[in-house]
């Protein structure tokens, strides 16, 4: 295999060189556990371990590796090496941390186009589409869609699906799929490039893993399970969190990409409701929260029908998560803070008496 084919880049290339890290050997992350890295060269795999002094001037949990990224290491025996440098990342798609408000969590990088999953039955849902595709717009990623399970309904009823995606997101690619008679899935094969990363973003149970194992040509990935021992003394289980797909794309799919999504707060809203933004500069208050002021013209287009209601709707209640998330990472800077100063206080203090 060649670095090429696991997503290296003419770019990667020049910053290896500018950043004399030629006397390493460079491989991706493809899984991660407990601060264990699985790097995967050209020829080999490494039980991976950052050094201490990437430890030390890490400033948060995402200057640590993920999955997805490129980094420089230095192999000590066959099996284990050292981690010495992180690639800057190209997109990185996160969420936030379970239980630590206002933190941040990095699921994967590098990753260059997401599918956004759905099953075309219970969990259809247009509101959905656009919170996934805000998270692509975030971590710039380049979403596309796939509607799954299309065997279980009329021919009649997805046309009407599809009418209604359409209405409110009319330019990502759009894919109807079966993994049980495998409609549509040469389209998605044809799509794929070689050399690039993807991800499938979806609720559970939508036929995400059915459609890995389709485009891998593996029965299944939870049975791709390797054994891999630590200079600790302990025996660790990963699994191969990146997949090489049969023409030659790379699928990033790990436990954390399952969770981004319906708890997340999302960013990029943006570029996902281009034309609720467009018409807010035409309100008549710089401030305006578009839900009773005067000469708002997202109102005046509501009411005109020129803006479709659920997408107003959604619209505005992501903007009241995003809200309440910005405010929970600002007080957290001001703890963060308060607590350094603190501690610097302390250290003048203890200084007074030696
Ligand atoms: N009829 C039909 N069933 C499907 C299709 N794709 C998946 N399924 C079924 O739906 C169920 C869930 O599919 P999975 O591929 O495990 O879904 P998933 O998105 O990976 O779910 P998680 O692993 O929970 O995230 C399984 O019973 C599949 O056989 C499809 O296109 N048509
Ligand atoms: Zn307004």
């Amino acid at each position: 295999m060649t670095l090429e084919e696991l997503g290296y880049t003419e770019s990667l290339a020049t910053y290896q060189k500018e950043h004399h890290l030629d006397s390493f050997l460079v491989g991706r992350v493809i899984s991660e556990h407990k601060e264990r890295y699985l790097v995967r060269t050209a020829d080999s795999e490494y039980d991976s371990e950052i050094i201490g002094n990437l430890r030390f001037t890490a400033n948060s949990r995402a200057d640590f590796p993920a999955v997805g990224d490129w980094v420089a290491i230095s192999p000590f025996n066959e099996k284990d090496a050292l981690i010495h440098a992180v690639f800057p990342r190209k997109t990185i798609i996160e969420r936030q941390a379970v239980g630590k408000h206002g933190e941040k969590q990095i699921i994967a990088t590098n990753i260059d186009y997401a599918f956004i999953v759905l099953a075309v039955d219970r969990d259809f849902s247009i509101n959905r589409i656009e919170r996934y595709l805000s998270i692509c717009y975030a971590a710039k990623v380049i979403p596309m869609i796939i509607l799954t399970k299309i065997d279980l309904i009329e021919d009649s009823e997805l046309q009407s699906l599809v009418a209604k995606v359409r209405n409110r997101i009319t330019d990502v690619p759009l894919f109807t799929i079966s993994n049980e008679s495998f409609i549509g899935i040469e389209e998605i094969k044809k799509i794929i490039q070689k050399g690039k990363s993807y991800c499938l973003l979806g609720s559970s149970g939508v036929g995400k893993s059915s459609l890995s194992n389709i485009l891998s040509g593996k029965q299944s990935m939870k049975t791709d399970a390797i054994s891999t021992s630590t200079n600790r003394g302990k025996h660790v289980t990963s699994h191969r969190e990146l997949l090489i797909l049969e023409n030659g794309g790379i699928l990033i799919d790990n436990p954390g990409m399952r969770e981004v999504g319906m708890t997340d707060t999302s960013e990029g809203l943006d570029q996902t409701f281009e034309q609720i933004i467009a018409l807010a500069k035409e309100c008549k208050f710089k401030d305006c929260t578009h839900t009773s002021e005067l000469g708002c013209s997202v109102l005046n287009a509501l009411e005109k029908g020129e803006l479709d209601q659920s997408s107003y709707e959604n619209y505005l209640k992501m903007e009241r998560e995003k809200a309440h998330f910005e405010s929970t990472i600002a007080e957290k800077r001001k703890r963060d803070k308060h607590f350094g100063k603190m501690m610097k206080n302390f250290k003048k203090d203890q200084n007074k008496f030696k």
